[in-house]
């Protein structure tokens, strides 16, 4: 009976897999394109448009990227240029009403509805993450499928708004192999409560003065998928607030280790551990700007993986900031990224003159100097956004067709003056763990965004206003799954706030290219937290384990039998 169970969840979810339809090459060509909207651009209707990086009137042509491999712990990082950002404005469509979505359509998050289900009526919900192996594979774990987000409680009173001071990761579990149809409109995630055990986090500050910590975005990693050992990344966070609840001291962020086991039974999922938190890396301040060097600094969203050409040696990248000085008014003609002679070209004088230099985002590195994944160096950040945008947030490594992607999410606020672009998730992509990466579609960088309007006049907002744009903050935190699939939460739509699960929904890659695929679910959007597993974790010890552990619903002979069978395994 038992082994009939396992093998039946086994076999659905990999059936789940591979009952995908051969597809004819002209079809899927057919399948890819996007329907043209009254009022875009030339090349609207184009497979993979962003290919060619054609000059747009006007604008600035941006220096193409090599895509040439370094040694991972080499010096050269790659730049995210302001010709590069440029290009997201470039290639948007200036004849869109004033409030409209302007960008290229093969790029838009599709409409969210506004009447969207809460993923759970007791927490908000925001940064999500699935438990992953090294090499992404995304499991689920004895017939279960398992997600962790960053979450904060509606009855401690707590607003969507609260959230960052009183973020607790949490977990949500489902069965694995059920088709999204037969799910429940919210994805029929069960809420299994707080991953780590009260007060366990905050051992990180001991004996200093912070006095309110929360715990921020990271990855789970399934240290090998025949045991039940898993490792949490994740950022600690440590906060003070004065009387008037303003910050009186920079915030501490410490990208952190636990390690914990998830356990199962027929009837939930579990954690036990993460009672032991190792701080791993610290900003630095000579590769990683730190609080001394800016309270506002970005140290955050550990992400790791395995290098596919050297097994056993292991990386992480996180968000960083370029390190130095806040204010430091240094940045380059390599940042901005021009063609010689290039008419549209800005100085380095003009650029600095505009403040541009306080946003400057990058993407860090840094190798596991041990096999259990607790001890890190720093290497040199993987791209740098200096002049471009401050924040480049949850950045992931992604492994495709021997390409090497990177991709991280940024928000429109926190570009750079003279430089704008949409809430949402941007691409970069190389040939190797370092590279000279060329950020995707039009050499823009921007792969999925809110839809927004760039063509505002200054001093206009309409992306603020719900009545004029009401998507412009739909979604946020998208996180890129196997097969393009792509997770997010919802942040606001008209006017409504989220904090629960996006609708899933997929894009395709090909090169420095990407669309949204609009034939996946309904006209682009799949299940809401439609995160599915690609890979199934069978772990006969400790399901048998567990199922004693929690005596469930067991007849005693049963029991009896399956202790023998455990003890004759062991
Ligand atoms: O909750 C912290 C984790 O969330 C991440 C990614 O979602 O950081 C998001 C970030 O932005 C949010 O807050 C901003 C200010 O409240 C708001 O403008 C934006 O719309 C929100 O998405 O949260 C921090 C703290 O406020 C801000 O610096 C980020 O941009 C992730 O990086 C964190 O681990």
């Amino acid at each position: 009976m038992l082994t009939l169970l396992l093998a039946g969840s086994t076999v659905a979810t990999f059936a789940g897999q591979s009952a995908r339809a051969q597809i004819s090459p002209d079809a899927l060509r057919e399948s890819l394109r996007v329907a043209p909207r009254p009022g875009m651009m030339p090349h609207g209707g184009r497979l993979f448009p962003g290919s060619s990086l054609n000059g747009v009137p006007g604008f600035p042509l941006p220096t193409v990227h090599s895509q040439k491999a370094y040694d991972p712990q080499d010096s050269f990082t790659a730049k995210w240029t302001r010709a590069d950002a440029m290009q997201i404005k470039a290639h948007s469509d200036t004849s869109v009403a004033a409030g409209q979505n302007s960008l290229p359509q093969q790029l838009v998050m599709p409409d969210v509805p506004a009447d969207f289900p809460a993923t759970n009526p007791d927490v908000w919900v925001w940064d999500t993450w699935t438990l992953i192996d090294k090499k992404a594979n995304q499991f689920s774990y004895n017939g279960w499928e398992v997600i962790f987000c960053l979450t904060a409680d509606k009855n401690a009173g707590y607003g969507f708004d609260d959230r960052h001071t009183h973020a607790r990761i949490g977990y949500f579990y489902r069965r694995a192999g059920v088709p999204a149809s037969r799910r429940p409109a919210n994805g029929g995630w069960i809420y299994g409560g707080h991953l780590i055990p009260e007060g366990a986090q905050e051992q990180v500050f001991a004996g200093t003065d912070y006095t309110i910590t929360a715990e921020w975005s990271g990855s789970m990693r399934l240290l090998d998928p025949t045991s039940n050992k898993v490792s949490l990344f994740y950022t600690d966070m440590a906060f003070n607030r004065n009387a008037a609840g303003q910050d009186i001291t920079p915030s501490q962020a410490v990208i952190t280790q636990s390690l914990g086991q998830i356990h199962a039974d027929f009837n939930h999922v579990w954690f036990t551990g993460f009672t032991t938190h190792t701080p791993l890396l610290r900003p630095d301040g000579v590769l990683y700007q730190n609080g001394a060097q800016n309270p506002y600094y970005n140290f955050r969203d550990p992400f790791t993986f395995e290098d596919p050409q050297h097994p056993g040696v292991n990386y992480m990248v996180f968000e960083g900031n370029t390190a130095g000085q806040r204010g430091t008014a240094d940045c380059t003609a390599e940042d901005l990224g021009y063609r010689t002679n290039d008419p549209h070209a800005e100085t380095v004088q003009q650029v600095l003159s505009t403040g541009a230099y306080y946003q400057k985002a990058n993407i860090g590195l840094a190798v596991a100097e041990d096999s259990s994944l607790s001890k890190w160096k720093f290497l040199p950040p993987l791209i740098s956004a200096n002049c471009v945008n401050d924040q480049t947030e949850r950045p992931q490594m992604y492994i495709k067709d021997g390409k090497y992607y990177i991709f991280t999410i940024s928000h429109r606020t926190t570009y750079a003056a003279g430089v704008d672009g949409p809430d949402g998730v941007y691409g970069f992509v190389g040939n190797g763990i370092r590279s000279d990466f060329q950020p995707m579609n039009y050499g823009s960088g921007l792969m999925l965004g809110n839809p927004t309007d760039l063509n505002e006049a200054a001093g206009t907002d309409y992306d603020a206003n719900p009545n004029q744009n009401p998507r412009a903050f739909q979604s946020y935190s998208h996180y890129v799954m196997p097969d393009g699939l792509v997770e997010s939460f919802i942040d606001t739509v008209e006017g409504r706030r989220g904090g629960a699960l996006s609708p899933t929904v997929k894009v395709r890659l090909r090169g420095d290219a990407s669309v949204v695929d609009t034939r996946y679910g309904n006209n682009g959007l799949g299940g809401y937290g439609d995160i599915s597993a690609n890979r199934a974790a069978i772990n006969v010890v400790g399901f048998i384990q567990d199922l004693i552990s929690q005596k469930t619903q067991l007849s005693a002979d049963t029991n009896t039998r399956m202790r023998s069978f455990l003890n004759a395994s062991q």
